[in-house]
């Protein structure tokens, strides 16, 4: 027998919402699902009027349902905001060429202005030559730092306020997870700010408007409202360690459904002992970046990989930075480990 709306009572549901078990018709759904997203914003004052805002966009389904929803919320709420597509391009034939032109075409849909900047341009390097270099291993390693560096510098150059990215519930839950199993306290206290400028860290404030929407329901409404996006996973393989806690997750999920906000509220109310090192935050003595160190991860990564040094930057070898920015010559031994590449 079909099963009705349990929110207009009129029409017939058509799906059973992962988030709250409630049978929805279509349109109650959408407009639960872009309603939860306004309260986000608004509560946590993501936004003021005025403001330009690059949306992080790769042309898969969270940053393509995030510029629907932030285009409709800011017409439909008048929030007055001048949003833009800021898309990086890593250089990885057969997968991001294919996404860009998915952006491309969401830049028409949406009537947006789009920018792209590359690896290539910015480090003079592409992902495709550095995997070629490093390896299937830590290649994942190299594009993440790069990529949060590459957002930074396309929203200098596009003199934005704010970006904002479509990290979903399932992810912020995953790196609360992630953060625990591998001790790392100073990222697990930072993990689930919806904001970077409560941080203070210096560069361009990052949000996640979509930080409490399930995966789940993000592609029943990028299915339901039909949105043209790119569906394939990275060729370069996804991060296994990520890989685990997402497994673990949804296993979690499967059993209680809550779970994932739930990881969420757990990671938020931590509070970390006194005592605890926490790095402070400076910046990078050669490009300038935000960074802990002396040089910021980007740079010692592209020393790495302008000297044949792969390993460089990638697990401890920090006491060998200095050493080798320095250009002091390393022993045998040394260059053979950061020579070494695990295939
Ligand atoms: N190449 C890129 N250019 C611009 N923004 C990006 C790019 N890659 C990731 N992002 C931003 O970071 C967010 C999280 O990225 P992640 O790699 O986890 O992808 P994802 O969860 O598959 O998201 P999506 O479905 O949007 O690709 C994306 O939603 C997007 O806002």
């Amino acid at each position: 027998m079909p099963v009705q709306c349990s929110n207009c009572e009129q029409k017939r549901a058509v799906l059973k919402r992962p988030k709250t078990g409630h049978s929805l018709c279509k349109d109650c759904f959408f407009w639960a699902f872009e309603e939860e997203i306004h309260q986000t914003i608004t509560s946590a004052g993501l936004f003021n009027r005025g403001e330009t805002v690059a949306i992080g966009a790769s042309g898969g389904k969270d940053s393509t349902v995030l510029a629907h929803v932030m285009k409709l919320l800011n017409e439909r709420y008048d929030y007055g905001l001048k949003l833009l597509l800021l898309s990086v391009d890593e250089g990885i034939t057969g997968y991001r060429d294919d996404s860009l032109e998915t952006v491309k075409r969401n830049q028409q849909q949406y009537e947006l202005p789009l920018k792209i900047v590359s690896y290539e341009e910015l480090y003079g390097w592409t992902m495709d030559a550095i995997v070629k270099q490093v390896g299937l291993k830590n290649n994942c390693t190299f594009c993440g730092v790069f990529r949060r560096q590459a957002l930074d510098r396309g929203a200098m150059m596009l003199n934005v306020d704010k970006i904002c990215t479509g990290h979903n519930a399932d992810d912020v839950a995953e790196t609360v997870l992630m953060n625990v199993l591998r001790g790392d306290i100073a990222r697990l206290r930072r993990c689930t700010a919806i904001s970077t400028s409560s941080e203070g860290d210096g560069a361009i404030p990052r949000c996640k408007p979509l930080k409490y929407a399930y995966e789940k329901e993000i592609v029943l409404y990028a299915y339901f409202k039909k949105l043209d996006y790119f569906s394939t996973e990275c060729i370069y393989s996804p991060n296994a360690y990520r890989g685990h806690a997402r497994a673990f997750l949804k296993d979690l999920e499967s059993v209680r459904p809550s779970a994932i906000i739930d990881v969420i509220h757990s990671g938020e109310t931590l509070s970390v002992k006194e005592g605890v090192k926490m790095p402070v935050q400076g910046t990078c003595s050669r490009c300038g970046y935000i960074s802990s160190q002396a040089l910021c991860k980007s740079c010692v990564l592209l020393e790495g990989l302008n000297r044949g040094l792969p390993k460089l930057g990638i697990g401890k070898h920090h006491r060998l930075h200095g050493k080798i920015l320095a250009q002091e010559p390393l022993t045998e031994q040394e260059e053979r480990k950061l020579k070494a590449v695990d295939f």
